[in-house]
């Protein structure tokens, strides 16, 4: 089955795209990528998707919704193109959509106790109406239902494509936000722990942002941060957040690490430079990465890395650090696109919810059990087929 994911994650630098044939079922299932691309929103977009984050209006939620469906069916249309492809040839869409706001750990409604909500939002109408493919969204719904966090949710595919038959793996994604993916070596999902461990690239692109005025939206390749030097005082203090210390089942968003962290930084005593401040957020982001080994009941011969983050040298050569003698590799040399993956892994997951298979690992969301993720909207009557 070829299937297209789309992914825009807490960066919202743009959609990801990947389409990939899949076959099989879980756990020996074939995943091969045909193409992979990146339709990068203009600066103003990004900009919009981010203070409607914090603070969007629901007019312009609203809008965002309708806008970003357009963003996603033409991020599919163009890869359908780049991979010679018709629609038609294509049997489903995975959409994970833009997370606008996500409160994992619940708010008090009245009379119904604490409640836990996930926003994502791209119309999936929109993506059926434009590219004519059944289309698989809101997947983190249904595990938030279920009684837990709806992320990270890619952990599943990792322990399906990562899984090494000697090797334990620490399966790493820099991206907006960073998470980890334990995979020790078996058959089964037994053992693989997985959460969030914080900060990444949405604090380093917004003290970016802010620094150069909106002049530059990332610190590409890691090049600022590679010309400043740590500051230990800034970072001690930093390495006390309290989500780090938070016991898994953990996930978190713009909530906590987004723009009024870093505004805070900028506001702070401390009169570092850039590019001080830059070495210090990636180291902070490396160590974030490392704590999580408190939580993790194993040994690791290996750390795997993806994600954009995995451009940024800096937070590469401190996870090296972190980690040795333990080696640290890219997904890229284990032959995935490490700015597609998470794309992929939406593929995937529409796949396994198409095959009437469950997505969640109860284990890493905390949810209550096993569920089939997603909300369906089929493109015509042929949809029902799908899932036969
Ligand atoms: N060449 C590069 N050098 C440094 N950083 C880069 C480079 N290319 C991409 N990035 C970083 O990667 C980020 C995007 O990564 P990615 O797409 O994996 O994140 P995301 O999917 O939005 O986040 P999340 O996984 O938290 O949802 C960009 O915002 C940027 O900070
Ligand atoms: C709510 C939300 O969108 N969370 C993202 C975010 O970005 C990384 C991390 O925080 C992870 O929890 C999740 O994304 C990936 C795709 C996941 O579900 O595995």
């Amino acid at each position: 089955m070829k299937v297209i994911g789309l992914m825009s994650g807490t960066s919202g630098d743009g959609v990801d795209a990947a389409l990939v044939e899949i076959a099989g079922r879980t756990p020996s299932l074939q995943v091969k990528t045909l193409a992979a691309e990146t339709l990068a929103y203009p600066r103003t977009l990004q900009q919009r998707i981010l203070t409607a984050s914090v603070s969007g209006t629901v007019g312009e939620i609203c809008h965002l919704n309708a806008l970003l469906g357009e963003w996603f069916a033409d991020a599919a249309l163009q890869i359908i193109r780049a991979a010679n492809l018709r629609p038609a040839d294509v049997a489903l869409i995975g959409s994970h959509g833009q997370t606008v706001h996500h409160l994992p750990r619940g708010i008090q409604a009245r009379g119904v106790g604490s409640i836990r909500s996930t926003l994502q939002i791209a119309e999936p109408a929109v993506i059926a109406e434009r590219t004519g493919i059944t289309t698989i969204a809101n997947f983190r719904a249904r595990d938030v239902a279920a009684g837990g966090q709806g992320a990270p949710l890619t952990p599943a595919v990792h322990a399906l494509l990562f899984r090494h038959p000697r090797r334990a793996r620490l399966v790493v994604n820099l991206g907006g936000i960073s998470n980890v993916t334990y995979v020790p070596p078996g058959k089964t999902d037994e053992g693989v722990m997985a959460f969030d461990t914080g900060p990444a690239n949405m604090v380093l692109d917004s003290l970016v942002a802010r620094m150069t005025n909106g002049r530059l939206a990332m610190d590409r390749d890691g090049k600022m941060a590679l010309r400043g030097k740590a500051d230990s005082r800034l970072l001690s203090k930093l390495l006390a957040h309290p989500f780090l210390s938070q016991r898994p089942p953990k996930s978190t968003g713009r909530e906590q690490f987004g723009a009024a962290l870093a505004e805070e930084l900028l506001e702070a005593p401390h009169k570092l430079s850039m590019e001080d401040l830059l070495a210090t957020c990636s180291a902070w982001t490396a160590k974030a990465v490392g704590a999580s080994r408190r939580w993790i009941r194993g040994h690791i011969d290996e750390v795997v890395v993806g994600g954009g983050g995995v451009r940024n040298r800096a937070i590469m050569a401190q996870l090296s650090a972190v980690f040795a003698p333990v080696p640290v590799t890219t997904f890229d040399a284990l032959g995935w696109d490490s700015k597609a993956f998470e794309a992929v892994a939406f593929a995937v997951l529409a796949y396994r919810t198409a095959k009437g298979q469950w997505g969640n690992l109860p284990a890493v969301t905390g949810a209550t059990h096993p569920v089939i993720l997603g909300a369906i909207v089929p493109a015509g009557p042929q949809w029902i087929r799908l899932f036969k």
